[in-house]
């Protein structure tokens, strides 16, 4: 069984998310393309308590923080949705994506395209600024246009009644989890949201 983890954007919560995901579910995580540094597995590494989790190789690490399609150019390599072989565990596995959904491999793929090769269950990382809810319904659109399974949102920021609202009922997905603006991300703040997912995802 697997995830994928992806977000209405870059930077909108998709590593924080995954740590809380290993976490509640004490499953593996993998970060199959990272462009540029810090690498997300470091990070979850970082963020995570249980022991059992496994972090797997990146099946590709590129160097330049910019669209997987174009830090690969830099580098010199070409990206092949052939090479996104799921590495072998037993656990569940935590997948999370490289910015948002559309974001392109090469000039074939997207993102998403993993997910649909790896038969993963997507989550949704929605935060919550002004002109997100467009992001996010059109983020939707592309995966049920995809006809993508989608286990549910999780809405990351200031809480807003009125966004998650709409969103919810335009999608009819559920919601998972709100994460609040937190001050500084610990350990401690992964394990408390950890504990609030476990039930959702049960
Ligand atoms: N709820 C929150 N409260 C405070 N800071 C947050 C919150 N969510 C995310 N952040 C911070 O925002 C930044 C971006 O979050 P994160 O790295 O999880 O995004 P991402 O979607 O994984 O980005 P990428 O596309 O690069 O993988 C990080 O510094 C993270 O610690
Ligand atoms: C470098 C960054 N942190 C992500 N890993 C990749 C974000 C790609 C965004 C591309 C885009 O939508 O314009
Ligand atoms: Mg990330």
């Amino acid at each position: 069984m697997n995830y994928f983890v992806t977000g209405i954007d870059t930077d909108s919560g998709k590593t924080l998310v995954s740590a809380i995901l290993c976490e509640a579910l004490e499953a593996d995580y993998w970060k199959p393309v990272q462009a540029g540094l810090p690498r997300d597995s470091d990070t979850v590494k970082g963020l995570i308590s249980n022991t059992a989790t496994r972090i797997h190789p990146e099946a590709y690490l590129l160097q330049t923080p910019a669209s997987p399609h174009a830090a690969a150019k830099i580098d010199g390599v070409e990206i092949s949705l052939d090479n996104f072989r799921l590495p072998e565990t037993m656990n569940t596995l935590i997948i999370e994506g490289a910015g948002g959904c559309l974001v392109p491999l090469n000039d074939r793929d997207f993102v998403i395209d993993i997910a649909r090769r790896l038969h993963s269950q997507i989550i949704l990382v929605a935060d919550l600024y002004l002109g997100s809810i467009n992001h996010t319904l059109l983020t939707c659109e592309a995966l049920t246009n995809r006809k993508l399974p989608v286990k549910g949102i999780i809405f990351n920021g200031d809480t807003n009644a009125e966004s998650e609202r709409i969103i919810l009922h335009h999608t009819g997905w559920p919601r998972l989890l709100n994460i609040s603006k937190e001050k500084n991300i610990t350990r401690e703040t992964v394990r408390h949201y950890a504990h609030q997912l476990k039930s959702s995802l049960a």
